[in-house]
């Protein structure tokens, strides 16, 4: 299986050099050249698997022996070892045809750790077969850079450099990139926004000398990795509800679309998926380009839902791509369009292939509060803030199918938006420890390419 990029002049590339390319090298997203499909039998024989079985079963098309079977079994099983539910990623009911998926029973309590707890594995392995070193790069509203650094600290392979916001992300999420002692690790605390954390990451893989110089390598999900491994629990929840028999839909908290993407992906390998539903909160780029088939740039804002807060919603490219039927030159009419005026408009055909998948809904920060209070008197559920934005969209939601909502967070990563909300407080796991007392090392820099490539060089080990 080759992987190739939505801007259609990057080199193809196997599965272990996606892994380790992170962006394309025209900047551009690497996606598999054709899905992988799975018919209807093949599905119903992964009923009762465990969730690292499913796992291997959906995502050895990608990997294609690029990393001998026993490898990468073993690799599976390790990364869900870490999680605390013997499940994975259950399912809860709320109510008779609406279920939450847990994601959030990781060591960092988001959705972010299912995916990264992988990747940190599979790419620590390929290079140390081929001896080499990385530097790492994540831009993060908050929960990727704990999940990442959470996964690749202490590893001998990478040193890894974490871009978050300062002063826009939760005390959890900071403390949780900030709390590490491992030399490895460098949690940067930048001014400006996410967009503007993650406009410097890809600046510098876009400036192929450094690139090369560092090894750079990329944990977003603009890593084709990251999106691979958020497919399972699309299978895993479809089908504790019945699939093949029976479609269902899911609504997803989005923001930079990496999530939701991988649901895409699930129902173009064959899983029966009826609606894919995006729900934003008042950062409503997405929610508006569906509306009118225009993607503009308005200013962030700051709100309680603080992993949601984006503009530059980079896996959409990656929507855009298929939806126009793999025209790389038109996504790269839109992409010229978006760096030159801060928007684009779809093409007719384009947007109606879009709206034929996808329903798109926000939820304003008191919408959030509402259903929050709603959802905890009515069930006795507690929602995080953004697991909270789907509930409110997926309630206005016209669906035949079970809807499942993905919760991508624990309430105790916002226990000041949760409690304010709901007036319950949420506690940390135990297992936590002390987490809110240990020390912090962290480095400020300003929203400046050039200071954040000084500080790589003068620190990574990966430098040629
Ligand atoms: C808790 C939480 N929910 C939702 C999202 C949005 O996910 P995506 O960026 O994949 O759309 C994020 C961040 O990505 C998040 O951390
Ligand atoms: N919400 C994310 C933003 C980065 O998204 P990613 O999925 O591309 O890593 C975060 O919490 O950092």
């Amino acid at each position: 299986m080759d992987f190739i990029s939505t801007r259609g002049t990057a080199p193809r590339l196997g599965f272990c050099d996606a892994l380790l390319a992170g962006l394309a090298r025209d900047g551009g997203l690497y996606l598999p050249e054709s899905w992988p499909q799975f018919s209807a039998a093949e599905i119903r024989a992964m009923r009762g698997l465990s969730y690292p079985d499913l796992a291997i079963r959906v995502l050895s098309p990608f990997v294609d022996g690029e990393i001998d079977e026993a490898t990468f079994a073993r690799i599976v099983r390790d990364a869900y070892e870490s999680f605390r539910h013997p499940a994975v990623c259950p399912l809860v009911q709320l109510d008779h045809d609406t279920f939450v998926l847990e994601l959030f029973h990781g060591p960092t309590l988001a959705f972010k750790d299912v995916a990264m707890q992988l990747l940190a594995r599979l790419m620590d392995h390929v290079l140390a077969e081929r001896g080499e070193r990385a530097t790492i790069i994540g831009a993060t509203s908050g929960d990727t850079g704990g999940a990442a650094i959470e996964a690749f600290a202490g590893r001998d392979q990478t040193d890894i450099f974490i871009l978050f916001p300062e002063g826009r992300v939760s005390p959890v999420q900071q403390r949780q990139m900030t709390s590490s002692a491992e030399a490895n690790v460098h949690a940067l605390a930048m001014g400006g926004n996410f967009d503007d954390c993650q406009s410097i990451a890809k600046d510098l893989f876009n400036d192929h000398a450094f690139r090369d110089r560092v090894a750079l390598s990329g944990v977003n999900s603009i890593n084709w990795a990251r999106v691979m491994a958020q497919i399972v629990y699309y299978f895993s929840s479809a089908l504790t509800l019945g699939a093949p028999e029976r479609p269902v839909s899911f609504t997803v908290p989005t923001g930079n679309f990496g999530d939701i993407f991988a649901g895409y992906a699930a129902k173009r390998m064959g899983l029966p998926i009826e609606r894919l539903v995006i729900a934003t909160n008042d950062n409503d780029i997405l929610h508006r380009t569906l509306q009118s088939g225009t993607y503009e740039m308005q200013g962030v804002v700051a709100t309680t839902s603080p992993s949601m807060d984006i503009q530059i919603s980079s896996n959409f490219e990656r929507l855009l791509f298929e939806a126009c039927g793999r025209d790389a030159s038109e996504v790269a009419g839109y992409m010229a369009g978006l760096k030159q005026s801060g928007a684009f408009t779809l093409e007719p055909s384009t947007l109606e292939t879009i709206r034929g998948e996808f329903d798109a809904g926000r939820a304003s920060m008191a919408e959030i509060d509402r259903t929050i209070a709603t959802t905890l008197a009515e069930t006795g559920y507690l929602l995080d803030p953004h697991t909270a934005a789907a509930v409110k969209v997926a309630r206005e939601t016209v669906s035949a199918a079970p809807m499942v909502i993905l919760a991508t967070a624990h309430p105790a990563k916002f226990p000041d938006a949760v409690q304010a909300a709901a007036n319950k407080r949420p506690e940390l796991p135990a297992w936590l420890g002390n987490l809110m007392e240990r020390e912090e090392r962290f480095t400020t820099l300003p929203s400046d390419t050039k200071m954040v490539k000084d500080y790589i060089e003068r620190h990574s080990r990966a430098l040629r």
